[in-house]
C-alpha cells in the first residue's frame, strides 16, 4: 500500500484520496503482562484516539458533498477528532457535549481546535438524540451511523493483519458499538480476498456500569438492556443506548466472539499495570480490553485495542509526589 495516513489502504477504501493528518499506523505492541497478549495502540493516532482513522473519511465526504459545517454528538473523542479535521479542511465544526462527563483533554482539543461546544444536561445518549433528531438538516451529521467513519476505521485490521497475521481475538472497548463491527469488517474484508483463512473472535468489552450490550449477552438476548443512568470512570464508554448495537451485535455473533462486562476497578488497574510494565498511557476506557484480555486469560494470539491516550484524561489518574527541601533530601531518596 502507498500513500498516507489511512489513504495507504486506498484500494479498500470507498474514496481513493482526502484530508489526513497522518491518521493510522499505530504501534501494536508485544505486552509485557501475559505471553498471548499484544496491545494496539490507538493513542499513537493525530488527536490520540481511533476516531481519527474514521474521521479523516468522514470529513473527506462531507467537504466533497459540499457542506460547510459539521455536527457530532460526542463522550469528548469524536468530537476531539471531528474539530481536528474540520480545522483541516476548512469546515465549521459544532460538537455537543454531555456538561460534567468529558474528560478535560477531550474538551480542551474540541476547543482549541476551533470547534463550537454545545454543552447539553445529561448524558452522552440526550446529545445523540439531539443531533440525529433535529441537527442533521442544518450541519453534516459526523457521528458513527455515518458509515463513512466506520469504512475508516476498518483499516486497523489491515494494520494488525500486516504485522501478525489473523489473531485468534481481537479486544475492543463499546461504547456507541460503531468500532469492534468497523473492525470486524477489516478482518472479513481480509477473508474474502483470501487473506486471513481463520478470522479472529471479537470479544467487546464494557464497563460495568455501561454495559447494555454484555448484560444483554449474558442473558442471551438478542437485543441490547438499554441503560437510562450509565455509571462509570470510563466517560468515554459512559452510554447506555449503543446506536451501532445491531451491527456490534452482529460482528461478536459472526465472529463467534462474546461481549464482557470489567469493573471500574479492574479499568484502572489496567491502566496503571499498562502504564508502568509495557509503557502504554491509556485513558480508562482504553484500558478496558486490556482489563478484559488479563482477566480472560484467551489462549491463542490476543489483540487488545487501546483505544485512547491517558492524556485525554488527566484528572482519572490519582498522582502521588513527595517534597525535597535541600540536595540532602534528594539524595537521601535516591540512595533508598
Ligand atoms: C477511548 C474510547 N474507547 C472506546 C470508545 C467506544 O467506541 P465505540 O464503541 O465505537 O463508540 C470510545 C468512543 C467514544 C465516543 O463514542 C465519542 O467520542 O463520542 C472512546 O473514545
Amino acid at each position: 500500500p502507498k500513500g498516507r495516513g489511512l489513504w495507504r489502504y486506498a484500494t479498500m477504501l470507498p474514496l481513493r484520496d482526502g484530508v489526513s493528518l497522518g491518521e493510522g499506523q499505530t504501534p501494536l505492541v508485544k505486552s509485557n503482562l501475559d505471553g498471548h497478549l499484544y496491545v494496539k495502540f490507538e493513542g499513537a493516532n493525530p488527536t490520540g484516539s481511533f476516531k481519527d482513522r474514521g474521521m479523516a473519511l468522514g470529513v473527506t465526504v462531507a467537504k466533497e458533498s459540499g457542506a460547510s459545517k459539521v455536527v457530532v454528538a460526542s463522550t469528548g473523542n469524536t468530537a476531539a477528532s471531528a474539530a481536528a479535521y474540520a480545522a483541516r479542511a476548512g469546515l465549521k465544526c459544532y460538537v455537543v457535549l454531555p456538561r460534567g462527563n468529558v474528560a478535560r483533554g477531550k474538551l480542551m482539543q474540541a476547543a482549541l481546535h476551533g470547534a463550537e461546544l454545545l454543552m447539553v444536561s445529561g448524558l452522552f445518549d440526550k446529545a445523540l438524540e439531539y443531533v440525529v433528531t433535529h441537527g442533521t438538516r442544518y450541519a453534516y451529521p459526523l457521528n458513527s451511523f455515518n458509515p463513512w467513519r466506520l469504512e475508516g476505521q476498518k483499516t486497523l485490521a489491515f494494520e494488525v493483519y500486516e504485522e501478525l497475521g489473523c489473531p485468534d481475538y481481537v479486544v475492543v472497548p463499546v461504547g456507541n458499538a460503531g468500532n469492534i463491527a468497523a473492525i470486524w469488517k477489516g478482518f472479513k474484508e481480509l477473508g474474502e480476498l483470501g487473506l486471513c483463512k481463520k478470522l479472529p473472535k471479537m470479544v467487546g468489552v464494557q464497563a460495568e456500569g455501561a454495559a447494555p450490550l454484555a448484560n444483554a449477552w449474558q442473558r442471551g438476548l438478542k437485543e441490547p438492556l438499554f441503560i437510562d443512568e450509565p455509571e462509570t470512570v470510563a466517560t468515554a464508554i459512559k452510554i447506555g443506548k449503543p446506536i451501532n448495537w445491531p451491527k456490534a451485535m452482529a460482528a461478536v455473533r459472526e465472529s463467534g466472539g462474546f461481549f464482557i462486562a470489567v469493573s471500574d476497578g479492574e479499568i484502572l488497574k489496567a491502566q496503571r499495570l499498562l502504564a508502568s510494565r509495557d509503557g502504554i498511557g491509556a485513558e480508562p476506557a482504553g484500558a478496558a480490553s486490556v482489563a478484559a484480555a488479563l482477566k480472560l486469560k484467551l489462549n491463542g494470539t490476543v489483540v487488545a485495542v487501546v483505544t485512547g491516550h491517558a492524556l485525554k484524561d488527566p484528572d482519572a489518574v490519582e498522582i502521588n509526589a513527595r517534597e525535597v527541601r535541600n540536595a540532602e533530601e534528594l539524595v537521601e531518596l535516591l540512595e533508598k
